[in-house]
């Protein structure tokens, strides 16, 4: 009797708020999102990783991810490589994948300098021919995707870091007018998406975001429609804006009445990343992720690819890497804890590792998360009882991880389904 009141006190006091880590098939990044009002918390993905059943099952992880966006299949050069010849198989497939999973789909992006074809890029075309020729692709692909885009990217980075405008084909050929007349040419293909300007280090105030936050006024002023504003948020472990900064910023396009979503979510650092860098990383996604929470009109975060695995950024900028929430192996880093906790617990009462945190501050948070990473043993597949464990030694009960999903296992107290 004496035996079972203890063991009763010790498991009580154990799970009394639930078993600490633990992320149920029915809670995750996605649920706890919208959950603060949000829309979605998606990734981008890409159709050379879609042959990865593993990486596959976890981008269909709905509870982690409402969202989904095509990384490169969308691009002019994927999409109309040569003139009037259209391509549709990549970008259909993720689109298709996204419907299949009951994912929202951004659709990224319709004019942009980069990933464009040689015979748009090269010039040569007068001002009337290069609108024609924007106007043509933007309508046919905009109008083959009508009614499965929540929102389209319809330019991209049109403008330097100190706010002048990127001397691109477009903005030489036509000047800054081809902004709005590719917002008119995607409004005119479909009405019902969600139509965006995107672009990066646009996250804080300054030269950039003022110019951005022109192109918002210059589109409207010619009578086309914008939206919504996407930040990208390609950073930095250690120096992301302030929440306090990215939420000014923030207000400030949704003073001009539109949207605004983090769109490309990464934080990089020097690679190998070390236990206190994946520490700050996590910090530094609950700064991003709270900013975005603290604005009602940021309708949601994307991040750049969810697995290191897969990130864009090594191949970019070289020695960095480590830069998304799950690492090479598809296992959850403290940015994944961190992210969860600042959807969830608006820096009240947070429980972290084996400890329940109150007024937690991101950092006390992801220092305890850290402190639990570190006692990560292995990784077991299996069946999670209901108390949060793997493998069903212990304490046994239903099973939680319904197919596909597996249990893993972080220590004797902490899963998850992934
Ligand atoms: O497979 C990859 C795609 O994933 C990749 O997607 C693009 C990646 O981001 C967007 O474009 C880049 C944004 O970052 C710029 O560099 C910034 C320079 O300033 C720094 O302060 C900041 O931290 C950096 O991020 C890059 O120059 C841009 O290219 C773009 O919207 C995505 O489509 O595209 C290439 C594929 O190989």
């Amino acid at each position: 009797m004496i035996a079972t009141t203890l063991f009763a006190l010790l498991f009580a006091s154990k799970f009394a708020n639930g078993a600490p880590h633990e992320r149920r098939a029915t809670d995750g990044l996605d649920v706890r999102a919208k959950a603060v009002g949000k829309l979605y918390f998606g990734t981008a993905t890409d159709n050379s990783e879609l042959t990865n059943t593993a990486y596959v099952a976890q981008l269909g992880n709905t509870s982690d991810f409402g969202q989904i966006t095509p990384g490169n299949s969308m691009k002019w050069d994927s999409i109309e490589p040569s003139r009037n010849s259209f391509s549709y198989t990549n970008g259909d497939a993720i689109a298709s994948l996204a419907k299949g999973n009951g994912q929202l789909l951004r659709c990224h992006n319709l004019v942009w300098y980069n990933q464009l074809p040689s015979w748009v890029s090269s010039g040569g075309f007068d001002n009337a021919t290069l609108i024609s020729i924007m106007t043509n692709h933007i309508t046919n692909e905009v109008t083959h995707y009508k009614g499965q885009c929540y929102a389209w990217d319809v330019v991209n980075e049109a403008l330097n870091d100190d706010g002048t405008y990127r001397t691109d084909v477009f903005y030489n050929t036509i000047g800054p007018a081809y902004i709005p007349i590719a917002f008119a040419a995607a409004a005119a293909a479909d009405p019902s998406a969600k139509l965006y300007y995107n672009d990066y280090n646009i996250e804080y105030s300054g030269a950039k975001s003022t110019a951005a936050q022109n192109i918002v006024k210059m589109i409207k002023a010619y009578g086309a429609r914008i939206d919504g504003v996407g930040l990208q948020s390609h950073f930095i472990v250690g120096s992301t804006p302030s929440t306090a900064t990215q939420t000014s910023n923030m207000n400030a396009f949704v003073a001009l009445d539109v949207d605004v979503a983090i769109t490309e979510l990464d934080i990089r650092t020097t690679t190998p990343a070390t236990t206190s860098t994946l520490a700050q990383q996590g910090v530094d996604y609950a700064t991003t992720t709270n900013a975005c929470k603290a604005v009602s009109r940021c309708v949601g975060v994307t991040i750049w690819d969810y697995t290191d695995k897969y990130s864009w950024v090594p191949s970019t900028f070289s020695g960095q890497g480590a830069a998304l929430p799950w690492d090479d192996n598809l296992v959850v880093k403290p940015a994944y804890w961190s992210i969860l906790s600042a959807w969830g617990s608006g820096g009240s009462t947070a429980t972290v590792g084996s400890a329940t945190v109150t007024g937690a501050t991101a950092a006390a948070s992801t220092a305890a998360l850290t402190a639990n990473a570190a006692t990560t043993t292995a990784v077991s597949s299996g069946t999670q009882s209901q108390w949060g464990q793997c493998g069903g030694t212990g304490w046994t009960g239903a099973t939680v991880c319904a197919s596909p999903y597996t249990c893993t296992k972080y220590n004797d107290y902490y899963s998850q389904c992934i």
